[in-house]
């Protein structure tokens, strides 16, 4: 068997073939059905519905596959029959997992994707986010799509994305029926970067010199191991911390930052996948990840072993992916482990 070490390159240095081929692989993925998963639309004890002699899973594309797994990641957790659900319970943010979950949710895109193409050396490339400024240099139609000239919280006619539908939309919904979310598809992609007027921190992207600082961080987590860990390498990458790490109930930065300054569909947790900047907004997350790493001589004991939230200690599997598979498999180089490796030119002091 061939052994391929795929490298994500910056999405700005693809020449037009590449971006051409890159948008197509997404927008394949979007209309193609899952070849391996399904998706259960209620909760375990209803997955059978003896009554119509029927389950309650559901067919999706692959792209649809990567949105409703993230939204399941975030969505209320179901406590069992009469209990409800329960609400604050986040299993891949504000705590240590969440880059390790979003590796591995990166990783299942990419490998769906070289599957559907037949094409080992397919490879996600990366958004380099951290330019300051208030443009989206991605937002153009050969790439994620540029603003309409129709409505500026929409997607320029030209670019595919304006086609794609949203889903896992209803979350009200889902929450008042006591079910979960479905393929329905929903609305277009909203997006309208910089332009949340209510809210000038998150008119700016973040500066190159944000990501000097946070990987300058020594250590990966610090208790409560929670959105308002201080210096803590992970809660500064997620951006709840000054960049330097020091925890600051008022700020955005990094990778949150990034994600409020898309304003629409790719800033709202429940949702922000269905934009498919999510993707390259996170391939570069996981790149400062990885830098990390290198720079700090990854060692599992860095990662904590007990009393970070559910779902965030270290051999804790990652909900919902199956097979299973558990943060620590995650806390490892990318390049000597996982089969990637990022081309990224680091900004200096
Ligand atoms: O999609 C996301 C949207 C986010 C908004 C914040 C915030 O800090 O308010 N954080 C987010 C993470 C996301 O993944």
């Amino acid at each position: 068997m061939t052994f391929f070490l795929v490298v994500r390159r910056n999405i700005l240095d693809l020449r037009a073939e590449e971006r051409r081929r890159f948008i197509g692989a997404l927008d394949l993925a979007k209309n193609t059905v899952h070849p391996d998963y399904v998706i259960a639309t209620r909760h375990y004890n209803e997955l059978i519905d003896q009554e119509r002699n029927t389950t309650n899973f559901q067919n999706i594309s692959i792209y649809d596959f990567f949105v409703w797994t993230h939204y399941y990641s975030v969505s209320k957790t179901f406590l069992g029959p009469g209990q409800g659900s329960a609400g604050g319970i986040d299993f891949s943010h504000e705590g240590p997992a969440f880059l390790t979950w979003h590796r591995y949710h990166l990783m299942q895109l990419e490998r769906d994707i070289q599957n559907l193409l037949q094409d080992p050396s397919f490879a996600l490339p990366y958004w380099n986010f951290a330019i300051g400024g208030n443009e989206c240099d991605i937002c153009t139609d050969d790439l994620v799509g540029a603003r309409s000239n129709f409505d500026q919280n929409l997607l320029s006619p030209n670019s595919v994305f304006s086609r794609w539908q949203v889903v896992c939309e209803f979350v009200e919904d889902y929450e008042s029926l006591g079910t979960i979310c479905n393929n329905t598809a929903g609305n277009s992609i909203r997006r309208n970067p910089a332009g949340n007027i209510a809210r000038p921190m998150v008119q700016r992207l973040p500066e190159p010199e944000d990501v000097v600082l946070c990987l300058e961080v020594n250590l990966f987590d610090t208790p409560p191991f929670f959105s308002d860990s201080t210096e803590s390498f992970r809660n500064t990458i997620e951006g709840y911390s000054e960049p330097s790490g020091q925890y600051n109930p008022t700020v955005r930065s990094l990778h949150n930052l990034a994600h409020l300054f898309l304003n629409g569909t790719g800033g709202q947790t429940h949702l922000s996948p269905n934009d498919p900047i999510f993707v390259l907004l996170h391939t570069f997350t996981d790149a400062v990840f990885d830098e990390w790493l290198r720079r700090h001589n990854v060692d599992i004991n860095q990662y904590p072993l007990e009393d970070a939230p559910i779902g965030h200690n270290r051999q804790y599997n990652m909900v919902p992916f199956w097979p299973p598979v558990s943060n620590i498999e995650m806390f490892v180089l990318a390049t000597d482990n996982l089969g990637y490796s990022y081309d990224v030119q680091w900004p200096s002091k």
